[in-house]
């Protein structure tokens, strides 16, 4: 049966490259027959391939880390590139779509064995499975050992996982804004807004490719996600109590359509627009992926599980984060080997300064890739 999968986004800039990695036997019990991972490069590998450089992306991130070669802006546009803080004249970086994802790689829109879109019977993958994955694409790529991993949140799990699973094969690590573990608050947050999925009635248990778009319920998961990636002050220094003119939150009620604040018609374009660029299931994979985040899972304590790894760590935090707290960067930070500094990235904006504060996190970047 052949099916037009829709909601795949990947991206049209024309330089995502695309590897088979054979078949993954899943952490949970589950397999995927024939995976492909999709990923993006800049730069050039040397003769003895010690310039890699893997960064990860966050939940909704894509490969396009940079524009490179492209007119199209990447989600660290700053901080990688030619002369930046990971200098792509100087390393390879290499950036990969995470399993279960949208944007090129193997992810509940693909096509099954039988044709049809994975839909509902895609299997739970846990970030140590993406892993896995991805180090198979690395021996594609002939990089047996990565000079750096690196990432901010979800994209700071994966890099942690890969230190942690792959000890010879990572050198340099940089965890930003996330912890060793998904604590209890991240998960019922993020429980939260799966069920907001779950419940439309678009979604039809996953299987919904081909009919309608559960475009409410990935709406209402972006909106929830989107208060906890923003600070209380931030959203109040931007928005306070302001009416979107020219409608009242003060008219209207259950019955007649009531005007909103600014910050409800904020989190409704926030939600709109991630509608247009995410497919919701992919959304869940990836969010229970990360619900799965605990690099501890099955190896011992913290500091045990830590020294597995020889690498150096880069852990930093954002000030105001009220997700990932600076709390969990610093209990990371003390159960490493040796002594471990957290950067700390001081701005009002909360979790999302991992993506908007790259001034800061270049300069802190770049003096740890050079030492
Ligand atoms: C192909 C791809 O897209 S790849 C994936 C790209 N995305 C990623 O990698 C994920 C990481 N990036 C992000 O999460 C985000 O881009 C961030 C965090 C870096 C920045 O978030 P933004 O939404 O751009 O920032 P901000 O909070 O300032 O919101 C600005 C938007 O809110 C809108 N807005 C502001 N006030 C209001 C309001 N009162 N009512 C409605 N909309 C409003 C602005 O018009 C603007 O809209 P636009 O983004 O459509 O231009
Ligand atoms: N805004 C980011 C934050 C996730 O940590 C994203 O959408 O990926």
């Amino acid at each position: 049966m052949t099916v037009t999968v829709t909601r795949t986004t990947v991206p049209e800039h024309g330089i995502v490259r695309y590897a088979s990695i054979g078949g993954l036997d899943l952490e949970a019990g589950g397999y995927l027959p024939e995976v492909t991972l999709a990923y993006e490069t800049w730069g050039t590998l040397n003769a003895d391939a010690s310039n890699a450089v893997l960064i990860e992306h966050a939940l909704t991130g894509s490969t396009h880390v940079t524009r490179g070669d492209t007119d199209e802006p990447g989600w660290w546009e700053q901080l990688a590139g030619p002369g930046a803080p990971v200098d792509t004249d100087r390393f390879f970086v290499v950036s990969i779509n995470i399993v279960g994802g949208c944007y090129g790689s193997t992810g509940p829109s693909s096509p099954a064995p039988d044709g049809a879109p994975w839909g509902s019977r895609f299997p739970l993958v846990t970030l140590r499975d993406s892993t896995v994955a991805e180090a198979r694409l690395a021996d594609q790529l002939g990089i047996r050992s990565w000079f750096a991993v690196l990432g901010g949140s979800m994209g700071g799990a994966r890099a942690l996982e890969w230190a942690i699973s792959f000890p010879e094969r990572v050198q340099r690590c940089g965890v930003i804004s996330i912890g060793h573990a998904s604590t209890a608050e991240q998960i019922a947050f993020a429980q939260a807004q799966t069920l907001a999925i779950r419940q439309d009635a678009n979604f039809k248990g996953g299987d919904y490719y081909g009919g309608p778009f559960p475009e409410d319920g990935l709406a209402l998961a972006r909106r929830i996600a989107h208060i906890t990636y923003r600070s209380a002050a931030e959203l109040e220094g931007r928005f306070g109590r302001e009416p979107q003119a020219p409608e009242s939150p003060l008219h209207g009620g259950v019955l007649a359509a009531r005007g909103r604040y600014q910050v409800e018609s904020y989190l409704d374009h926030q939600g709109n627009k991630l509608v247009r660029r995410f497919d919701a299931n992919s959304y869940i994979a990836i969010t229970e992926a990360l619900m799965s985040h605990d690099i501890c899972r099955g190896r011992g304590p913290l500091p045990e599980t830590l020294a597995r790894s020889g690498a150096r760590f880069f852990v930093a935090a954002v000030d105001s984060d009220r997700l990932y707290f600076p709390a969990q960067s610093r209990e990371l930070a003390a159960a490493l080997p040796g002594e471990v500094d957290v950067h700390v990235i001081e701005a009002p904006i909360g979790h999302d300064g991992f993506l908007t504060e790259i001034g800061q996190l270049g300069h802190q970047l770049r003096a740890h890739l050079s030492a």
